[in-house]
């Protein structure tokens, strides 16, 4: 992969950083396309990070063997969830925003983020996407970031209204309206995108094209909920968002073999042996008892 005269600055500072085991936040997506290329052997002098790029490779080769599902097949799972096996929304939308938060933690943990205050910004769109990311922004307050909520189209549901009050009474900001990308950079260490998940179709609507050609100027690191935004779940995007982390519910989709971030996490571990079974996941094990695993 060509390396333009721009981005040796953050490939200098990565190879120190890593030379002296020092935790870091990547501030740019830079920095993504060079773990891609091998940011792991730079930072042969640190055993643990060594153990990571190891176990990372490992979990990539399993990761083959996952099935990325359709669109289609997707919604099926998730309503033979309710239906068959008796889950109820808020339940799959607690473990799975849960998944959210825990993944962020290990890609980008308090300590190793760049600006003064551990402030993230979460976007969250009109559906169930949406909900885990209210869950995931509840979850990292209590993990100790300062996470900003944008939830500019709010479902008239019980569901969405009580994961709207549990954020507010968790003293979480909520904003009027989408900032500049530039604001957004300044002030963010990361975002969240929990705009569309596996039911987006056909092209976006406001006011989520506006916000989403915010974002797509931003060069903050985007962690996005089950599918980047705008991407089609089976086909992706070429000129879509391109986020650093990439959380996988249930089980991957389609568009995540396009994915070409640093993180790529399987969260939503509620899956029974049965549904699994009939739909052929061929999920990997989770490690003990981590509601999270890196692909
Ligand atoms: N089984 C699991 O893994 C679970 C996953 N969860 C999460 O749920 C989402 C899927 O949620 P769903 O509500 O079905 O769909 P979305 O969040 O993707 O979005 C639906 C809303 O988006 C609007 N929409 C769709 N296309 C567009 C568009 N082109 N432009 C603008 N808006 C769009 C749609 O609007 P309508 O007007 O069409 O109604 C909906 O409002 C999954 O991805 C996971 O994140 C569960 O939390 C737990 C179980
Ligand atoms: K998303």
């Amino acid at each position: 992969m060509m390396l333009h005269v721009k981005e040796f600055p953050s490939l200098w500072m990565l190879s120190v950083r890593a030379l002296f085991g020092i935790g870091f936040l990547v501030t740019s997506r830079s920095a993504s396309a060079l773990a891609q290329t091998g940011a792991c052997q730079l930072s042969a002098a640190s055993n643990n990070h060594k153990r990571d790029c190891f176990s990372g490779r490992a979990a990539s080769t399993m990761a083959q063997t996952i099935k990325y599902l359709g669109q289609e097949e997707a919604q099926h799972i998730d309503e033979e969830l309710f239906s068959e096996y008796g889950f109820s929304v808020d339940q799959l939308m607690e473990l799975a925003g849960l998944s959210c938060a825990t993944a962020v933690t290990k890609a980008y943990p308090v300590t190793s983020l760049v600006k003064a205050k551990p402030s993230l910004l979460v976007i969250c769109g009109p559906g169930n996407n949406g909900g885990d990311g209210l869950v995931c922004a509840r979850h990292l307050k209590l993990f100790g970031y300062e996470p900003t909520i944008l939830y500019p189209k709010r479902p008239n549901k019980p569901l969405f209204q009580g994961l709207t009050t549990q954020c507010q009474k968790m003293e979480i900001p909520f904003l009027t309206e989408m900032p500049e990308a530039k604001i957004i950079d300044e002030a963010y260490n990361l975002v969240i995108d929990a705009i569309f998940g596996f039911s987006f179709k056909g092209a976006v609507r406001e006011p989520f094209g506006s916000i989403l050609d915010v974002l797509k100027k931003t060069t903050v690191p985007i962690a996005s909920i089950d599918i980047p935004s705008g991407w089609d779940v089976e086909q992706g995007s070429a000129d879509g968002l391109q986020p650093d982390m990439l959380i996988s519910l249930t089980a991957p989709k389609k568009s995540a073999s396009l994915f070409r971030g640093r993180y790529h996490f399987l969260g939503g571990r509620f899956v029974p042996p049965g549904l699994e079974r009939k739909y052929q996941l061929n999920l990997p094990q989770y490690p003990g008892t981590d509601c999270v695993l890196r692909l």
